[in-house]
């Protein structure tokens, strides 16, 4: 292939990751305004180089006229999440749109790679829509934490620095051992974040007990049992004062019983 060739050819790829780029980010943004918590935190995408083609061709045997079906990450998108628990959200995202058609899945979560790389991807095939007609391109999606990012885009560096000579057994243990912290990190977010959405329910659960028994001694004021009333009232303010929210519900209990009496005994 000569130069127009090769750029002929890497134009469909050249589309679809623009195009997805702006799908994903779209994504982003509508998830971040409907939820207040987007599981996408940022979005990056490449077309392959032709040297690192020709090189992956040369590597996995693939014949010249076969690199379309061959190599499948010619059309790269990227997607950088908070947590571990975000990827499979987005996975699930991914599987569910009508347009494109997922290939096929690989965990690298569940199962690691021998390197340390920890990354969820997906093959897509792209429909793109170009002068000549209709063509579908490969495209790999691959999903992954900040932390998983962090050490894969590293890593990634090393081995091209060293290519030919392979890495240092010293520097491959190292990395070793950093892909091991990158997952611990993983998890140590992982459990603040099961923190945080524990507190945030806790926090609605409470503010709900504190509405429901406000609104239930407004009831009983309403069937004019105002001593009654009053009692809750000072035992609402004594709870609220000592900070024993978890009372409230309890308190609401013996609200809705005082409400039914109050029901039953007012004159018809
Ligand atoms: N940094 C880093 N990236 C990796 C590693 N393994 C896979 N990847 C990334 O994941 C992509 C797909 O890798 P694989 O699923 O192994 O499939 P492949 O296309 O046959 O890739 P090769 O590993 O290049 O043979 C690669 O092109 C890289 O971008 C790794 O050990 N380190
Ligand atoms: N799916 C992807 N999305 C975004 N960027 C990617 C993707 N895959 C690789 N990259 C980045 O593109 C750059 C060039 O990588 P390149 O495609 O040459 O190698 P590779 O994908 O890591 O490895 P291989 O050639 O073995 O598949 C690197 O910075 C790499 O991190």
């Amino acid at each position: 292939m000569d130069g127009r060739d090769w750029k002929k050819f890497l134009f469909p790829y050249e589309q679809a990751v623009e195009e997805l780029k702006v799908k994903f980010k779209t994504l982003r943004t509508e998830l971040k305004s409907s939820e207040e918590y987007a599981p996408i935190e940022f979005v990056t995408g490449r077309v392959k180089k032709i040297s690192s083609i020709l090189e992956k061709a040369k590597r996995l045997n693939v014949p010249m006229d076969q690199l379309e079906k061959g190599i499948e990450d010619i059309a790269g998108i990227r997607i950088m999440c908070q947590f571990t628990e975000d990827i499979q959200r987005v996975a699930e995202l991914i599987r569910e749109r009508r347009d494109f058609k997922l290939v096929y899945e690989k965990d690298y979560i569940t199962n690691k790679k021998e390197s340390g790389y920890r990354s969820y991807h997906l093959i897509v095939e792209y429909p793109v829509q170009t002068s000549l007609g209709m063509k579908h391109v490969l495209a790999e999606i691959q999903i992954r934490t900040l932390a998983m990012n962090f050490w894969a885009t590293i890593e990634h560096s090393l081995n091209y620095k060293y290519k030919e000579s392979k890495l240092p057994e010293e520097v491959r243990k190292r990395l070793s051992k950093a892909a091991e912290a990158a997952y611990l990190l993983d998890l140590e977010m992982s459990s603040i974040r099961e923190e945080i959405v524990e507190s945030q329910k806790m926090f609605e659960d409470n503010s709900n007990h504190v509405s429901r028994v406000l609104n239930y001694i407004q009831q009983l004021y309403f069937y004019h049992r105002v001593r009654e009333a009053a009692q809750f009232q000072l035992r609402f303010n004594e709870i609220w004062e000592k900070e024993e929210l978890w009372l409230l519900e309890e308190l609401s209990h013996e609200l809705e019983a005082a409400i039914a009496r109050a029901k039953n005994e007012a004159p018809k």
